[in-house]
């Protein structure tokens, strides 16, 4: 058997073989896995016994012997078939016999050759050779020039890139000249595979084989950078990671050895104490706990470790059990309630029953309160003393403008950046369960594509349902059923009518100008003086004032801008104090413009005279009652109905009413309407651009419009509020409260008002039914004997001239 000592370095030996003869018929040695080139030297292990036969042969005679691979290796007796053809005529230098009978021999490539014919087939193969003789090379020729340096090249780089590369390949490779040479000594050292290296030494031409060699060095150079690249690749990722877990592990040891724990097992230990201390229930724990387990199992710097954090921490932090213990005393509630709020008296008292019903039945799936009423007049500090009352906590947001449902009940956690909606927000922050949650704004919530917010709050305020409201971040269930909602909102009509039908509402109305002195210097006052660090002996302010703050500084149906104005005078005084002068001092109505400027509001001024075609009319708005004028003209046209000034459908479809109405009172007066044909009529409500809806102004457009016909001005201190019917029979309205003080606010002095309305006159507080007078009417006859004055001109039903030239201007 010959085998390869592929280890043991093979070297070209130069040596002139020019006196030898060369025989043609020689044993045959087969080999495996190499194939022996022209001038290699190779030290080969005999062990078959046909090859040691026929490497003693060759050693009895000159020592030559031919040299030629097996196809395949496997097969242990190779028979003529199973070698090569072709071959090296190869020179035993050296043997070496070893004690278990195989033979170690030294064999040195000469001249390639292929078998003609099998001699000898006995004890070992002899065979009869062609020597093949390569042609020559006209040299220099420029392509096999740069063919061999390409080749000198590429074997470098190759060594180079697996490593092997010693300083003397390159003037190795340098001095070959020969191009045949240069081929043999490349394929011979660059590892191919044995078909490759068979199919090179078949080339007897020298040019071809080294452009078969240079294939194959193309070919092996970017494997061989493909592989580096890849080693490397691979080694730079694991030299990293090894490195950081290396200097982890370090740091847990040392850690250890100092007693404490690494940050990593810090973090999850903790995660383990707050998971038991938040006492969830069982679907959460276990959600936990699944959570906990996943980020144990993850690098501390992944990005998902994060949002796993973040879900945990929420978990962790709801107040999953945390209540406090409701303390309903019914007495004390009312003194917490009367001693932070003047008046209210009903709705005190009205707060007082929903309390004791909670005392008795604390399991009651009671209806949610909704405070409706004008802003500033206390709903969120009602809200803030039944909390204090009940000693629960107290939370409150704003619902204005929300039309994403995901404010409420909050985003999936898919969504980069999630969070739980407002209510669990508002939760986690008070940190129980069961507080007192205020959501102010209730009639401003939206709703779009991005879904119907109002159904999500739905749930979580419906007491059927929301024992287990489901939050879309939490994505588990919470128990909302322990909190006490309080809605609030200005008006009802916006609010959505199903969660409207689930609310218990309770109508907060504005206060009159006494009521809010009262309360000014009771409640507002002291607060303020208190906030801004002044003594109460450092800071009065005279009843007057306060009146002249309430009238001329403010026009409101609520507190706030009086608190903010009393705010600013004790602002004013702190500093002053602070600066070093001394109080106390002092607010009258004679030094009021120098603390709070001029005033912004001039009520008996708002209508100067009596006017022709302008009637005042009441409204109720979000912000309390309103006057509200209404301006009638005539102007030439075709008899059509102009209506502008921001005004609804119900108000339009009123304004044709009272048009109806006037021209059949026309009729009944005598004035003809034909007189009206090239007459347009425009009836305009002024006073910005506020929208205004509602059927009440009735009655005022239609005294406008017999007004301007008639030429009969309109008192200016007579207010009027109603329903019109087309045959002038006043109908009922809303929120004659509201709507009286408002037209306080304005300076009226006479307020009409529908019959059906008298009963209500009984609920006005005092101040008002001594401030105005009130004249309950049935039709319109009666509105017109109290309003309309005696007239200035001619009843006529023509414009003036004066008033064609300005409406045409426009
Ligand atoms: N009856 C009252 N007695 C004492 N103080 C009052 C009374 N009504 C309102 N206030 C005070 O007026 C201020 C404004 O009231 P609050 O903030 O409760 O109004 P609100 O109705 O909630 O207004 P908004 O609708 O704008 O939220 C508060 O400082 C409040 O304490």
């Amino acid at each position: 058997m010959a085998e390869t000592d592929k280890d043991d370095l093979i070297s070209i030996i130069e040596e002139d073989i020019g006196d030898v003869d060369i025989p043609t018929t020689l044993p045959l040695l087969p080999v495996r896995d190499v194939v022996i080139f022209s001038d290699m030297l190779l030290p080969l292990f005999v062990g078959r016994e046909k090859s040691v036969r026929a490497v003693e042969a060759a050693l009895s005679k000159d020592r030559f012997l031919f040299v030629v691979t097996q196809k395949d290796p496997a097969v242990e007796n190779p028979k003529a078939g199973d070698v090569f053809n072709v071959g090296t005529i190869s020179r035993i230098l050296r043997v070496l016999k070893l004690p278990d009978g195989r033979v170690k021999a030294l064999v040195q490539g000469f001249a390639k050759a292929r078998i003609v014919r099998y001699v000898q087939k006995r004890t070992f193969y002899r065979v009869a050779v062609e020597l093949l003789e390569e042609p020559e090379v006209a040299l220099p020729d420029l392509e096999v020039e740069a063919l061999m340096r390409n080749v000198r090249d590429y074997s470098e780089k190759i060594l180079a890139l697996r490593g092997e590369l010693t300083g003397d390949v390159g003037s190795i490779l340098e001095g070959i000249e020969d191009p045949g040479k240069l081929a043999d000594l490349v394929a011979s050292n660059l590892r191919l595979k044995i078909e490759e290296a068979q199919q090179v030494i078949e080339f007897v031409d020298p040019v071809a084989r080294l452009h078969k060699v240079h294939d194959l060095l193309s070919r092996e150079v970017e494997l061989s950078a493909m592989q580096a690249k890849i080693q490397s690749d691979v080694k730079d990722e694991i030299s990293k990671s090894q490195r950081d877990y290396f200097l982890r592990e370090q740091m847990r040891a040392i850690h250890k050895e100092l007693g404490e724990l690494d940050e990593k097992s810090q973090e999850l230990e903790e995660y383990q104490k707050a998971i038991k201390r938040a006492r969830m229930p069982k679907p959460a724990m276990e959600e936990a706990i699944k959570q906990l387990r996943r980020l144990e199992q993850m690098h501390p710097d992944a990005a998902e470790s994060g949002v796993v954090r973040t879900y945990l921490d929420w978990l962790t932090e709801m107040p999953w059990q945390k209540t406090t213990k409701d303390v309903i005393d019914i007495k004390q509630a009312k003194e917490v309630l009367d001693r932070d709020h003047y008046g209210l008296d009903k709705i005190k008292d009205r707060i007082l029953e929903y309390l004791s019903v909670r005392k008795l039945n604390p399991q009651i799936k009671g209806s949610i309160l909704c405070f409706v009423g004008p802003p500033g007049v206390g709903k969120t500090s009602l809200g803030q003393a039944i909390a204090k009352a009940m000693r629960r906590k107290f939370i409150r947001i704003s619902l204005g403008g929300i039309r994403d449902e995901a404010e409420i009940r909050g985003h999936r956690r898919t969504y980069i950046g999630a969070m739980p909606g407002r209510i669990l927000q508002g939760l986690k922050t008070c940190g129980t369960r069961n507080p007192v949650f205020m959501m102010d704004e209730i009639d401003k919530l939206g709703n779009d594509f991005r879904g119907d917010p109002s159904s999500a709050l739905l749930e979580a305020l419906d007491p059927e349902q929301n024992y287990e409201f489901s939050d879309h971040y939490l994505n588990l269930p919470f128990d909302l059923s322990q909190v006490m909602f309080i809605l609030t909102a200005n008006v009802t009509d916006t609010i959505p009518s199903a969660l409207l039908d689930r609310m218990e509402v309770i109508h907060l109305s504005g206060y009159t100008e006494d009521e809010k002195r009262i309360i000014a210097e009771n409640y507002l006052v002291p607060r303020q003086l208190k906030e801004n660090g002044l003594k109460p002996r450092q800071l009065t302010i005279s009843a007057n004032a306060m009146m002249t703050m309430i009238t001329e500084y403010t026009s409101e149906a609520g507190l706030r801008n009086l608190e903010r104005e009393i705010a600013t005078i004790c602002r004013k005084a702190a500093r002053k104090i602070a600066e070093g002068r001394k109080g106390p001092f002092a607010i009258t109505r004679g030094n009021l413009e120098k603390y709070l400027g001029v005033p912004k509001f001039y009520p008996e001024l708002d209508q100067e005279a009596s006017q022709v075609g302008l009637s005042t009319g009441l409204a109720w708005t979000q912000v309390g009652g309103e006057v509200l004028y209404v301006e009638a003209s005539l102007i030439r046209g075709k008899g059509e109905l102009i209506i502008t000034g921001q005004i609804g459908e119900v108000m339009q479809e009123s304004a044709r009413a009272a048009l109806s109405y006037a021209r059949a009172y026309f009729d009944a007066v005598g004035i003809k309407n034909s007189n009206f044909e090239n007459l347009d009529i425009h009836i305009h409500v002024p006073a910005g651009a506020i929208p205004k809806d509602g059927p009440s102004a009735g009655v005022a457009m239609a005294a406008a419009l017999i007004s301007v016909v008639t030429q009969r001005p309109i008192d200016k201190d007579v207010a009027m509020t109603g329903e019109i019917t087309l045959r002038g029979r006043v109908l009922p309205i809303g929120g004659l409260k509201e709507k009286s003080l408002g037209a306080l606010r304005a300076g009226i002095k006479t307020v009409i008002i529908p019959a059906k309305n008298k009963k209500e006159l009984e609920e006005l507080p005092a101040t008002i039914k001594r401030k105005l007078k009130f004249v309950a009417v049935q039709n319109m006859d009666e509105v017109l004997d109290i309003a309309l004055l005696a007239p200035v001109a001619k009843p006529r039903a023509v414009v003036p001239a004066r008033r064609v030239k300005a409406a045409k201007k426009h």
